[in-house]
C-alpha cells in the first residue's frame, strides 16, 4: 500500500495530478529556486539548458520535474528509461531523433550499460555522436553532429551513478522526503482536481502518513475517498481518514507490514544488528535492491535504522516503534557511517 513506486492503477491519476509548473509544485524549494534561475537564464540566452541528474527515492517528483521543466522551457520532452537501452545503437536512433531544444528525459540512468554510456559522453559534451564505420586495421570513426539537448537524468542510486556520467550534469539535485504540512498541501490540490471536499485535519493526518512520499499520499487520498464513499455517504472526516488507514495497516508514521517486516527481521532475527542487507533480504524474501531503494531510506530518515560498517543495526526507537524493550547492551554504534554515497 505504501510502496513508493508506481503501481499500475496509479498512471492514470498520477498524470491528472501532476503539476505543470514550478509555481504549481510544492515542497523542494532549494531544488526549484536553483531550477527556477537555470531556465530563466537558458531562455534568456536563447539555449537549451545544461544537463540535469535528479536524484532520491521513489514518488518524491523527478519524473512531475522533468515534465515542469519541459514545459518551462517551452519544449518538447522524450522519456525513457536506463534498460530500455539494450544496444549502443539503440540510443543513438534517440539522440538522432530529437530536435534542437528538446529535453531526453532517461529515468533510472544508473542502469545503462557502459558500452550506451560511452555514445552519451560526447552526446553531452559537444552534442556529438562519434560512430566506428568498419572493422579491423580499415575501421574509422566519423562525428556526427547531434541537435543541442538537454538530458535530464533520474536515479535512486546516486552512488551506482559512474563519475564520468555525474561528471557531465551541469546540475544534479537531491529531491528529498517531504514535510507532512507540504504533502496536505499537495493533497488538498489533489482533492480539488478530483472534486472532494478534505477537511484539514484529514489532510494532515494522511500526509502524515504517507512516508513523506507524494504518490503515496495521493494513493491513500484514493482509499480513503473509496472508504468514505462506501461507509461514509462520501463525507471525508479526520475519523473516517483515520479508520480507512487503520484498514489498511498504515502505522501513525506511515510505516506499512513489509517496513515493519524489515524492522523485526533486524529486531528479532538478528538481535538489533549489525547485519547485512543480502540476509535481511533472504530472512523476509524480498529483493535486496528493493529494501535499499523503497524501505531502507524511510527507516533510515524515521531513525530505526543506522548504516555502519559492518551492516545495519536497529536503533532504540525501532524496539520501542514495535512495542519492545530496547535491550540494555546495544552493539557498538561508534563508527557510525552514513554510506548512502551521496555528496
Ligand atoms: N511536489 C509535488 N507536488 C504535487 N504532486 C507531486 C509532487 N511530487 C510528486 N507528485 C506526485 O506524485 C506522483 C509521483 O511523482 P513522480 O512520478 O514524479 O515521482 P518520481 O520521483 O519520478 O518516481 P519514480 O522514481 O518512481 O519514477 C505523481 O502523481 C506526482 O503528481
Amino acid at each position: 500500500m505504501v510502496a513508493p513506486q508506481a503501481q499500475a492503477e496509479d498512471a492514470e491519476l498520477e498524470r491528472s495530478l501532476r503539476p505543470r509548473r514550478l509555481a504549481e509544485f510544492p515542497g523542494q524549494e532549494r531544488t526549484k529556486r536553483n531550477l527556477a534561475i537555470a531556465i530563466a537564464a537558458a531562455k534568456q540566452r536563447g539555449e537549451p539548458l545544461d544537463h540535469v541528474l535528479l536524484y532520491g527515492p521513489p514518488g518524491l517528483g523527478k519524473t512531475t520535474l522533468a515534465n515542469i521543466i519541459a514545459h518551462e522551457m517551452g519544449v518538447s520532452i522524450r522519456t525513457t528509461s536506463g534498460p530500455a537501452f539494450e544496444r549502443p545503437g539503440d540510443l543513438a536512433a534517440v539522440l538522432t531523433n530529437l530536435k534542437e531544444g528538446d529535453i531526453l528525459f532517461v529515468d533510472e540512468i544508473h542502469r545503462l550499460s557502459s558500452a550506451v554510456e560511452e555514445i552519451l559522453y560526447p552526446a553531452m559534451e559537444d552534442f556529438a555522436l562519434d560512430l566506428v564505420i568498419g572493422k579491423g586495421a580499415g575501421a574509422r570513426s566519423v562525428r556526427l553532429a547531434l541537435p543541442r539537448f538537454t538530458l535530464i537524468g533520474a536515479t535512486t542510486r546516486y552512488a551506482m551513478v559512474s563519475a564520468p556520467l555525474r561528471d557531465r550534469f551541469g546540475s544534479v539535485y537531491r529531491l528529498d522526503f517531504y514535510e507532512p504540512e507540504t504533502l496536505a498541501l499537495i493533497l488538498r490540490r489533489s482533492a480539488a482536481i478530483l472534486g472532494m471536499a478534505l477537511p484539514d485535519d484529514a489532510a494532515m493526518e494522511i500526509a502524515r502518513r504517507s512516508r513523506g512520499t507524494p504518490r503515496i499520499a495521493n494513493r491513500l487520498l484514493r482509499r480513503v475517498r473509496d472508504f468514505v464513499a462506501v461507509r461514509n455517504g462520501g463525507v471525508v472526516t479526520l475519523e473516517a481518514a483515520r479508520e480507512a488507514l487503520a484498514m489498511l495497516e498504515v502505522d501513525e508514521l506511515g510505516l506499512d507490514e513489509s517496513d515493519r517486516a524489515v524492522l523485526r527481521a533486524v529486531v528479532e532475527t538478528f538481535n538489533g544488528g549489525p547485519v547485512g542487507l543480502e540476509t535481511i533480504a533472504a530472512a523476509i524474501s524480498e529483493e535486496a535492491d528493493t529494501i535499499m531503494d523503497v524501505y531502507e531510506p524511510f527507516l533510515l530518515k524515521c531513525g530505526f535504522l543506522n548504516r555502519t560498517p559492518r551492516g545495519r543495526v536497529a536503533t532504540e526507537a525501532a524496539y520501542r516503534h514495535l512495542g519492545l524493550e530496547p535491550p540494555r547492551e546495544r552493539p557498538a554504534q561508534a563508527a557510525l557511517w552514513d554510506g548512502a554515497g551521496a555528496p
